[in-house]
């Protein structure tokens, strides 16, 4: 793409950069005929369209590297990288490679048939076991995994057929002896459940008794366009959104500059894979071809451009339905013209590139010209702003025996739940849903199917609207308006953006000069995005404080409006807000040395975390980080992100000093609190451990609302430390996390978060 970029004369791209999508018809068309006459172009489409000029080309050793990758990956429930390093196997390898007397290619389509069912895609499980039966008739474990899929897909029949295939195909006593003992259970869920139940039950996932969209209703915005509002009150943990995606597919791909679809966690760098929608996928999309006949668009291209790719085939494969019918049928909000020059020529070249490729590899008829370029760049720039990825909690894996393996250790169990994004997809009527810092819902996926659901009491006519990733409590005010426009081109109205609140003063602030002071001081970038807001809000800031964020959560308010005194005095109807000086007392802070003061308190401290790394820690390199983390402390304000960060070290300093090596710990500032926690389960300090987690939930509180899903996470950790320590107080967590998890994802919970359910039957015991 950078090579083809500096080729495009310089009046082109200047013209292209400056286009609006009224113009995209003559920009489009000028850079198509620029581009068909360079050699480098065409012998670019010949390798990413053409087979035989693959590459990748088929390559069985690297093959087989990538299946072990992915094989490890499995075994450590990193199921994104499994699932990339599986497709990324299919792709090089040869269709007649044999790997441990079995078909490679059928091989790696079974792994992978068994990952997708552990991450809940029966559908896909079922197709690529149906494939590696394709290519090795007589698998047995092929025919087991596609009974496995079956019987919880609810096709009973199908399953008993499979598993007796499976039985009489393998050899070993033992392995006929298993599949002997599931097929009788399967036989027991046939005969004591009718179809349909299971259907509801499993496939499902058990949400058929809930009432849902009956509340919500479109209206129009004067600053955000098109969102969703209530149509009555509705109560907190209400299911007001299901759907199923219009197109999708596995999430990552090479990243694309800004491309990358809203999630609210984190962004996948895999590549892209298969995952239709539809019954019978590999028949409808010709683009599929790529996995087994090697064509290399599909593995190359951003996600975003394969997804724009899967949209056109599926349109032109539609008798009567064209590209602009589909545009029109999709009715998707864009931000062409608001996006910066180098992301419209992007887009200009990608949407030349796909076209050339569907062409050459999948036959697409599509005339390449100015309306039909238009048109994909239209597609390509919704897909920016309406795609979502699609994530699953990582740790899926029973909990009990988690649970047991980790008290069999005396270890507690400390590892976050973290979530991956496994696809990405656009969803027609969720795009409806407009952002908000501070989201009033909450959505997740169960397999593919989205699921909407209100995280506080929603009175009727209020917007309902979700976050697209950056939250109050996890970035400031600034960051986050910089992070939407980058990613997504607008400018955010939402209220956490338009209203003082607590999260933004003292998330990046420092502390008083004055020792008995709690107020908080601030530096300009911070002041710029605050006083936006005051001028935007000029009200007094009491009465819009804190309150909106805190629905719901009555017995908190007086916490933090307490702690919203401290931090800054409220001045009858105007807050003074000047770089330097103290919100509450007034006192200076001269912010210059205060910076020095920090950055030199960092380096002592990045120093022990090299240390811990190469796990030679010196008595000096501890006490210069324990004098650092002091410095920070009486630098930094108590509420200051980086401040908790910090406690980090002082995990590894406690550690240290104890006389323990801390082995294969690898410090990330991103994973700090888990760090801490664990580094102390890793001593075995767990009083510490408690203390600490106890802390961070007490600071996160502050910077979120008392019940986010956040605290719900510290709360997981926080059980588990206080159940290693026998504390009866692990009770008290407990119900809390289940109050949470409730709250975000109602009756799904234990889909989603199957630690609870072992949770909640300790906290029983
Ligand atoms: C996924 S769409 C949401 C529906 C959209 N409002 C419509 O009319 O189709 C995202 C677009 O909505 C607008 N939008 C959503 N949330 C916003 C916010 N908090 N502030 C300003 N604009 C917002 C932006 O134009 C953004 O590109």
């Amino acid at each position: 793409m950078e090579k083809i970029k500096c080729l495009v004369p310089e009046s082109i791209k200047r013209m292209v950069g400056e286009s609006s999508d009224e113009d995209l018809a003559s920009t489009s068309s000028t850079l198509l005929h620029c581009l068909l006459n360079l050699p480098q172009f065409q012998q670019m489409i010949d390798d990413l369209a053409d087979s035989d000029n693959s590459l990748c080309g088929k390559n069985k050793k690297v093959a087989l590297e990538l299946k072990q990758k992915g094989n490890e990956s499995y075994l450590t429930a990193e199921y994104a990288s499994a699932l990339a390093s599986y497709s990324q196997a299919l792709r090089v390898a040869p269709m007649d490679a044999v790997d441990m007397n079995k078909n490679l290619v059928a091989t790696l389509f079974l792994n992978r048939a068994s990952l997708f069912h552990k991450i809940g895609f029966l559908t896909e499980s079922l197709r690529d076991s149906k494939r590696a039966l394709q290519i090795s008739p007589a698998y047995a474990k092929a025919w087991y995994r596609r009974g496995k899929a079956n019987a919880d897909l609810g096709n009973f029949k199908d399953a008993v057929n499979d598993f007796n295939n499976a039985k009489s195909l393998e050899l070993s006593l033992d392995g006929k002896r298993h599949i002997e003992t599931e097929l009788n259970i399967i036989l027991e869920r046939q005969k004591s459940t009718s179809r349909k139940a299971v259907q509801e039950n499993e496939n499902c996932f058990g949400h058929v008794d809930e009432p849902h969209q009956l509340k919500i209703s479109q209206v129009s915005t004067p600053d955000k366009g098109r969102g969703m509002a209530s149509k009555c009150d509705i109560p907190q943990a209400s299911l007001v959104h299901q759907e199923e995606p219009y197109a999708l597919i596995q999430a990552g791909g090479k990243p694309f500059s800004n491309f990358q679809g809203k999630t609210g966690t984190k962004e996948s760098h895999a590549k892209p894979v298969d995952l239709c929608s539809d019954s019978n996928p590999v028949e409808c999309f010709p683009e599929h071809k790529h996995e087994c006949l090697g064509v290399n668009w599909p593995a190359i291209l951003p996600t975003d451009i394969v997804l724009a790719g899967r949209i056109l085939v599926k349109s032109t494969s539609q008798r009567y339905s064209t590209v602009s019918n589909v545009l029109c049928d999709l009715g998707l909000s864009h931000s062409y013209t608001q996006i910066d020059p180098e992301s419209k020529l992007e887009l200009h070249i990608y949407a030349i590139v796909l076209l050339c490729c569907l062409q050459h590899s999948s036959g697409l008829e599509l005339p390449i010209n100015g309306v039909s370029l238009s048109q994909t760049i239209i597609l390509m720039s919704q897909i920016r702003v309406n795609s979502m990825a699609i994530v699953q909690m990582k740790s899926v894996d029973d909990p009990p025996d988690q649970f047991r393996k980790l008290a069999s250790n005396g270890d507690a169990l400390t590892s976050s739940l973290e979530q991956v994004p496994v696809g990405q997809a656009i969803y027609k009527a969720a795009s409806l849903f407009n952002h908000s810092c501070l989201p009033n819902i909450h959505a997740y996926f169960l397999s593919r199917t989205l699921f909407i659901r209100t995280t506080e009491y929603v009175s009727t006519g209020c917007p309902l609207e979700l976050s697209y990733g950056p939250q109050v409590g996890q970035l400031d005010c600034k960051d986050r308006l910089r992070y939407l426009a980058d990613k997504y081109s607008f400018q955010c109205q939402c209220r956490g953006c338009s209203q003082l609140n607590l999260s933004d003063l003292v998330l990046n602030a420092f502390c008083c000069v004055n020792h008995n002071c709690a107020g908080v001081v601030l530096e300009n970038t911070i002041i710029n995005g605050e006083t936006h807001k005051l001028n935007n809000f000029p009200r007094a800031p009491e009465k819009q404080k804190f309150d909106s964020q805190l629905q719901g959560h009555k017995l908190n308010i007086v916490d933090i409006n307490n702690m919203a005194s401290l931090v800054l005095k409220f001045n009858n109807s105007s807050l003074q807000i000047h770089p330097g000086f103290c919100l509450y007392c007034g006192s200076h802070r001269d912010l210059d040395t205060s910076h020095e003061a920090i950055n030199k308190a960092w380096s002592y401290i990045k120093r022990l975390q090299e240390a811990i790394i190469s796990k030679y820690i010196s008595g000096n390199t501890l006490l210069d980080a324990s004098r650092a983390l002091g410095i920070l402390r009486s630098t930094l304000h108590a509420y200051n992100k980086s401040v908790a960060e910090s406690n980090t070290i002082t995990a590894f300093d406690i550690a240290a000093q104890d006389g323990i090596t801390i082995l294969d710990f690898y410090v990330h500032p991103v994973q700090a609190e888990d760090n801490l926690a664990q580094a102390f389960c890793l001593v075995r300090d767990f009083h510490s451990a408690r203390e600490h987690c106890q802390e961070s939930i007490k600071i996160l509180q502050t910077l979120y609302d008392p019940d986010h899903i956040v605290i719900g996470y510290e709360m997981v950790k926080l059980a588990s430390i206080q159940l290693s320590l026998d504390d009866p107080a692990a009770v008290d967590s407990i119900n809390h996390v289940g109050v949470i998890f409730a709250r975000y994802f109602g009756p799904h919970v234990d889909f989603i978060v199957p630690y609870q359910r072992f949770l909640k039957r300790v906290a029983h015991r």
